[in-house]
């Protein structure tokens, strides 16, 4: 393909006509070439179907194809390799001797994990023959339990059957996956986002497609994922970034912040912003010519109360407020016989008096100032939230020193929701054909209204998990969260076969359950390789550098985990292939080896500490070390 691609460069440049047409040709076939030559150095295949003769095979009798991540074709003829997103590679994924499809037999190929790329081995399942391997293929298992070096990779060579059902739901279905820890969630978003983006490319290449993750740390180890699946142009943020270019500036208590993302603070914004609308005083009278035109104020009245009946966003109702009253000047216009044109309309639109009536009656606002004066001001916050708000969650609110303008306002995390609450009420704001949002179940009321708003015209990928929420406001019903978010039908589908951890680990972890306030199912493991080692020790640090020393002699990444106060004593530890992890950074990521540094600490630094905990533990891959000092139950 490259050969072919890197000849056409230069036949096109000597054929095209004019040379704006050959800059263009060129440009286009040197992205192309550039495009292959950056592929990275994977496999060319990793899966082949071969189907029988019979008619259940429908287009494919008789046919045999190499699938992999990518479509490799020569100049003429069928493609050798298919995309593992084409309909047919479907099958690949989920046919079975029950329901084979005309598949006789699939087969897998095992590659060197790393350049110089080198086939290593197949597996064949004779579907016809009634053989399926499942979880015991062992291609499978050598994926799974090999060594976690680098950041995430793809899973497209070992898809599974109930994971490729949500990759490949269609484009305006959102659906939501409760998963226990390392069931694949995160995978199956980033494959989802990949398969949308490869059947709808028209459609979303004009509307985009975005991934929400809970912090940069877990959005650096998923960047890889998609780039290696050839799609770049997917935006993966975190919610912060996605909401503002500022970062906080100030901190809320706890109670504070808690209110602040309480869905009802919607309500009061928007009572905030109906309260700048106010009935008009005085006729409006635009001088036309040796006419004067007069809309009296009970008109006026009228079509304010007819707007706001439309609950449109409050921009829009100022602009249709415009609109409306340059319809009245009109209609008296052609009382007197004239008919005006296009420039009369835009001109009358602009005119003193209707500009003056409109920002008496509907005033612009920018978010900021309108909060300032929220935050501000005792008065008017009364009457935004009385019968919404208590007198002291009112009280809570108020800033102790309200600041001189609302450009020297000092915004925290739990304001810049609200600001953008409050732009999204004001104007709706771009959205996406597509969102994938992990880790939802962490999602304030308030951020999942964000992200709704984001995706009004889009569908959505939720993906969470309610034992593993650890925010004061972290969900614990799916339901109420899809509502939040927007869509209040989209079904809920449990992953429950884990990946990632051991069963001895999971196990360990899964005791945890009972207390987690999470009507979830257990997971349960592929993997009964792993070692789990528990032990009582007196000096944590000491513990630790022996436990590091000791991973180190194996292959593989490495976590040291601790609560975020313990953290800075353990920094020397990290190296290489060493990280030092606060706890509250741990969630989506993964090591071969995790030394889980005095439990009891991270329980304790903070409410849903058990819940942290439970987080921390599901992080091993293949070893977990867990050191206390204090005894606690078990
Ligand atoms: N079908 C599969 N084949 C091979 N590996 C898989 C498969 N599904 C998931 N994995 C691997 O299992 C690990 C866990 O997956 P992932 O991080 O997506 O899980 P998760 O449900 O998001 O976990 P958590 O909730 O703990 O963050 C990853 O390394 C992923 O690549």
């Amino acid at each position: 393909m490259l050969d072919h691609a890197r000849m056409r460069v230069a036949t096109g440049a000597e054929v095209a006509g004019d040379r704006y047409t050959a800059e263009t040709l060129g440009r286009m076939l040197k992205s192309h070439v550039k495009e292959l030559v950056e592929e990275p150095d994977g496999a060319p295949y990793f899966g082949r179907l071969t189907f029988d003769g019979t008619a259940a095979a429908g287009d494919h009798q008789g046919q045999r194809y190499h699938i992999g991540r990518r479509r490799i074709t020569e100049e003429q003829g069928p493609p050798l390799v298919i995309d593992w997103r084409a309909p047919v590679s479907s099958l690949f994924y989920r046919a079975s001797p029950g329901d084979r499809r005309g598949v006789a037999v699939r087969r897998r190929y095992g590659w060197t994990p790393h350049p110089p790329i080198r086939l290593t081995g197949f597996e064949d399942e004779h579907l016809d023959l009634g053989e399926q391997l499942g979880t015991s293929s062992r291609l499978l298992a050598e994926e799974i339990e090999r060594p976690r070096v680098g950041p995430m990779r793809d899973i497209v060579a070992t898809i599974q059957p109930e994971q490729d059902e949500l990759v490949r739901a269609d484009l305006d279905q959102s659906l939501c996956v409760q998963g226990g820890p390392g069931t694949g969630k995160t995978a199956v978003g980033l494959h989802r986002a990949a398969y949308l983006l490869y059947a709808h490319r028209r459609q979303l290449g004009r509307t985009g497609v975005l991934v929400v993750g809970p912090n940069p740390e877990f959005l650096r180890y998923i960047a890889a994922v998609l780039p290696a699946l050839g799609e770049v142009d997917v935006q993966q943020r975190t919610l912060e970034e996605l909401l503002s270019e500022q970062a906080p500036a100030a901190t809320d208590t706890a109670g504070t912040a808690r209110l602040k993302h309480d869905a009802r603070m919607a309500q009061v914004l928007r009572r905030a912003l109906n309260s700048l609308v106010e009935p008009p005083t005085d006729d409006i009278v635009v001088a036309d010519g040796s006419l004067r035109l007069r809309v009296p104020a009970a008109a006026l009245l009228r079509e304010i109360s007819r707007i706001r009946s439309e609950e449109l966003p409050y921009g829009v109702g100022r602009e249709r407020f415009r609109t409306r009253i340059v319809a009245l000047l009109q209609r008296r216009l052609e009382h007197h016989g004239e008919s005006p044109n296009a420039k009369w309309l835009d001109r009358t639109g602009r005119a003193r008096p209707v500009v003056e009536t409109l920002d008496a009656c509907w005033p612009k606002v920018r978010p900021a100032e309108l909060l300032t004066r929220l935050l501000g001001d005792a008065t008017f916050l009364r009457r935004a939230a009385d019968g919404v708000l208590t007198d002291p969650e009112q009280a809570a609110l108020l800033w102790a020193r309200p600041p001189r303008s609302f450009r020297s306002a000092k915004w925290s995390a739990a304001d810049l929701v609200l600001l953008d609450e409050l732009a999204g009420a004001i104007d709706h704001p771009a959205g996406f054909g597509h969102l994938v949002v992990d880790e939802a179940q962490d999602l304030s009321p308030m951020q999942c209204r964000a992200l709704a708003r984001r995706s009004r015209h889009g569908s959505l990928t939720v993906l969470g998990d309610l034992a593993q929420g650890t925010s004061a406001w972290a969900a614990t019903s799916w339901r109420d969260q899809l509502t939040h978010l927007g869509k209040p039908d989209a079904p809920v589908t449990a992953l429950t076969l884990g990946f990632r951890v051991p069963a001895v680990v999971l196990a360990y972890a899964n005791r945890l359950l009972p207390v987690l306030h999470a009507d979830v199912p257990a997971a349960r493991s592929v993997r009964s390789d792993g070692k789990l080692d528990v032990r009582e020790v007196t000096d944590l640090a000491v513990a630790a550098k022996d436990r590091v020393e000791a991973a180190l002699e194996q292959e593989g990444s490495i976590a040291v985990i601790a609560a975020d106060g313990r953290v800075a004593e353990l920094g020397a530890l990290a190296g290489d292939r060493v990280t030092v992890l606060p706890a509250t950074l741990a969630k989506g990521l993964e090591f071969d080896h995790v030394i889980v540094v005095e439990p009891a600490e991270i329980v304790d630094a903070e409410p849903r500490g058990l819940n942290r905990l439970y987080v921390v533990l599901t992080r091993a891959v293949s070893r977990l070390d867990v050191l206390h000092i204090t005894p606690r139950g078990d």
